[in-house]
């Protein structure tokens, strides 16, 4: 796939070609001004990836890029891209190799086009099918293909429309399943082509008569099968995935489809996943946010392992803010495997005691923010040649700007620049359309630490994407380490790496509290996380405060973190200086939880050789004390909470609240595939449970204990 060595997912972009329509288009622009200047690299360089510059000849600066594996022009058709992106990824399929192939941008930036095609032009998916039935037939070999659709987290058979949702669990050996997903042989090309194109009309069709009218994702798996025989039973030899994703619409635009904004929200919270997705795996992260979404959970075993990925990041030119929007998020997730190459030791790993978060990561972000953005700040420098949209020259004036584009170095803070929590940031954005220059100049100079990206996204806050997001947060804070008590391990770029303690022998803070400052030394900066204003909590200033106003502050704490950008967040933690903790507790390194021990008054810098055996403790109050106690408690209901739904029976099942007939078959099912189904609180929405209503069966049970 194309020649990007390093990277597990290549990201390229392609550039619809223009037509009669635009003239119309929302931001009535002439697109006729080129506004894309795609720069390639001298062919000799490496790694040599394309950088995107967006402005145009009334833009004289503030000039954005980003850089990306290739970028296909206008006058570049399927077949091209076919040869160059898909045939790679073909013979790895034959091997074993399962691929996934993305088409992500605004509306009618060509997605379909590309990934579907249409009767005259056939598209990537069809000329892959094209490709592989041939040598299947060679290799003794069938083909099976499914269609599905994935709306509002629904997960949908399109080839037997009357087929409930498709269920979606792993199973004993950890293979994703999607119950209920016919797959259908296919024969020939055109065979393939027929049933996909009528697959998805019949839905476009369906599309045209919903007010308001749906955005969804939908996609197509290409199976390559060893068919039955007497002695065995038909093997999945590999498989490639094609998804045409919904279009990505900034969610300020005032609905021009009458999209109302909680469905748009909700689908580019889908689309940010997939993105979050990819940059994990391409930053080699240690957690990858597969159940974020229903989509990248099915598609997990064609993204994860040695699966390969190709994202194809559609821009039309006649959407200016959803064009930079698309290139900036793609750009940051192939940085990601840049950076994740030129610094292999240092991943997110730092964060080993996290495990109870789920998204926001706003732990690990920050960790990224500060372990590698610090370091790299990639600049193109070799000699580039350039194409410029609608004109192919190098001109003096493109000279110009590459110098420029020097100056404004090309900075990928390493950071997820859309978890849902960025979007609550608000400022002012001007879109980089010529009309807007001057809005995007102004936005730029006043946030030149934070990625194009990021400004956009950051940007597309309403009162009502506020409330949602706020909402995701108040439910994902049960799981925070804050409330969890499992403790928190921040690392900053002050920190002295050899400081940093290995993964084994973590130290662990568990609740920060203010304290006295070190007598002998001042501990390594960086991995402390204290509230300030709470000093008057501590033991030796009076009594602790009432145990709701202690909640409060707990809630306060994990609102501002959650609620921070990345420079906020930055200067958070910076500012969050590390105090010399009251009491060092010895701790079994491996004991999940700490045991705590006599308390001794010493620092666990002035005693060296025992910072290895220790983890760093601040029991402060009793009500400390009691949280840590409480959430250990809670753990264990959790796990005896999810043992019962891995165990019951049908009927003690249907003895809960919210489990019916359905619900409990559907858990009896799953654990025949499956021997221990739910293993964290979030697989119960595998049954199609809310997380609302997870949340609140399990406390209706733990109610009933008190
Ligand atoms: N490379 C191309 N060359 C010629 N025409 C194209 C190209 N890409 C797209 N088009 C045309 O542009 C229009 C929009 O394309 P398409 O439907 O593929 O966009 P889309 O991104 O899937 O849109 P939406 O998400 O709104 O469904 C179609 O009429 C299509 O034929």
């Amino acid at each position: 796939m194309g020649s990007n060595p390093v990277s597990k997912v290549r990201i390229i972009a392609r550039i619809r070609a223009q037509s009669n329509k635009d003239a119309d288009n929302v931001d009535r622009i002439s697109v006729s001004k080129p506004w894309i200047l795609v720069l390639r690299p001298n062919p000799n360089s490496h790694p040599s990836r394309v950088k995107i510059s967006f402005g145009s000849d009334q833009i004289s600066s503030g000039k954005q890029s980003c850089e990306i594996d290739d970028c296909y022009e206008q006058d570049v058709g399927n077949e091209e891209i076919f040869i160059k992106e898909i045939k790679p990824l073909i013979s790895g399929l034959f091997g074993g190799q399962n691929s996934t192939v993305f088409a992500y941008g605004p509306r009618e930036s060509g997605k379909t086009y590309t990934i579907q095609g249409y009767e005259e032009e056939m598209g990537l998916a069809v000329l892959a099918v094209d490709a592989i039935l041939p040598l299947a037939e060679e290799q003794g070999k069938i083909v099976t293909i499914s269609v599905f659709e994935v709306y509002q987290d629904r997960v949908s058979d399109m080839l037997d429309t009357k087929r409930p949702e498709i269920a979606i669990f792993e199973d004993g050996h950890g293979k994703i399943r999607l119950k209920g997903l016919s797959k259908v042989k296919v024969n020939s090309a055109s065979e393939f082509q027929r049933l996909y194109l009528q697959a998805a009309n019949a839905r476009k069709e369906l599309q045209k008569t919903t007010e308001p009218p749906h955005r969804y994702h939908i996609g197509c798996i290409v199976h390559v099968v060893s068919p039955q025989t007497e002695k065995s039973c038909a093997q999945l030899v590999g498989k490639i995935s094609f998804v045409d994703l919904a279009s990505y619409e900034d969610s300020r635009r005032k609905s021009i489809d009458g999209f109302n904004l909680t469905e748009a929200t909700r689908i580019n919270k889908s689309l940010y996943t997939v993105h979050n997705v990819l940059y994990a795996l391409n930053a080699k992260d240690a957690r990858v946010p597969y159940r974020e979404s229903k989509l990248t959970r099915m598609l997990q075993d064609s993204l994860g392992g040695t699966s390969k990925i190709l994202m194809i990041s559609c821009m039309n030119p006649s959407l200016c803010l959803e064009t930079v929007q698309t290139i900036s998020l793609a750009s940051r997730s192939c940085m990601a495997g840049f950076l994740a190459c030129l610094d292999p030791g240092k991943s997110s790993k730092i964060v080993t005691k996290t495990s109870g978060m789920s998204s926001p990561q706003v732990m690990k972000s920050a960790s990224k923010f500060n372990t590698r953005s610090n370091m790299v700040s990639p600049k193109v420098k070799k000699p580039m040649s350039a194409s410029v949209l609608g004109k192919k020259t190098a001109g003096s004036k493109l000279h110009m700007s590459m110098k420029k584009d020097k100056d404004v170095s090309f900075e990928v803070k390493g950071r997820k620049l859309f978890d849902d929590t960025i979007q609550l940031k608000k400022s002012k954005l001007g879109n980089i359309c010529p009309e807007s220059a001057s809005a995007m100049e102004s936005s730029s100079q006043r946030e030149t630490s934070l990625s194009l990206a990021s400004v956009a996204v950051s940007n597309s806050s309403t009162q009502q994407e506020e409330q949602f997001a706020s909402s995701a947060i108040d439910l994902d804070s049960s799981q925070l380490p804050f409330e969890e008590g499992k403790g928190i391990l921040i690392a900053s770029s002050d920190m002295d790496s050899s400081r940093l303690p290995s993964e084994k022998d973590a130290l662990q803070i568990v609740n920060i509290a203010p304290t006295t400052p070190f007598t002998d030394q001042t501990p390594p900066t960086g991995y402390f996380l204290e509230d300030k204003e709470n000093k008057s909590s501590l033991p030796n200033d009076g009594p602790s405060p009432p145990l709701s106003a202690r909640i409060q502050e707990l809630r306060n704490n994990l609102n501002s973190l959650c609620f921070s950008t990345d420079a906020n967040l930055k200067m958070a933690l910076e500012s969050l200086e590390p105090e010399t903790p009251k009491y060092l507790h010895r701790v079994e390194a491996d004991d999940k939880h700490a045991i705590l021990e006599k308390s001794e008054f010493k620092t666990p810098i002035a005693d060296k050789n025992a910072k290895e055996n220790y983890e760093l403790t601040t029991i402060e109050s009793p009500w400390e004390s009691f949280h840590m106690r409480s959430s250990r408690a809670k753990d264990s209901l959790v796990q005896e909470y999810l043992k019962f739904f891995n165990t019951a029976s049908k009927e003690e099942l249907k003895g809960l609240k919210g489990i019916g007939e359905k619900r409990a078959t559907n858990i009896i099912e799953m654990r025949e595939e499956s021997p221990e189904p739910f293993k964290q609180l979030d697989d119960l929405k595998e049954i199609g449970l809310s997380k609302k209503q997870i949340k609140i069966m399990m406390k209706d049970a733990v109610g009933e204990l008190l």
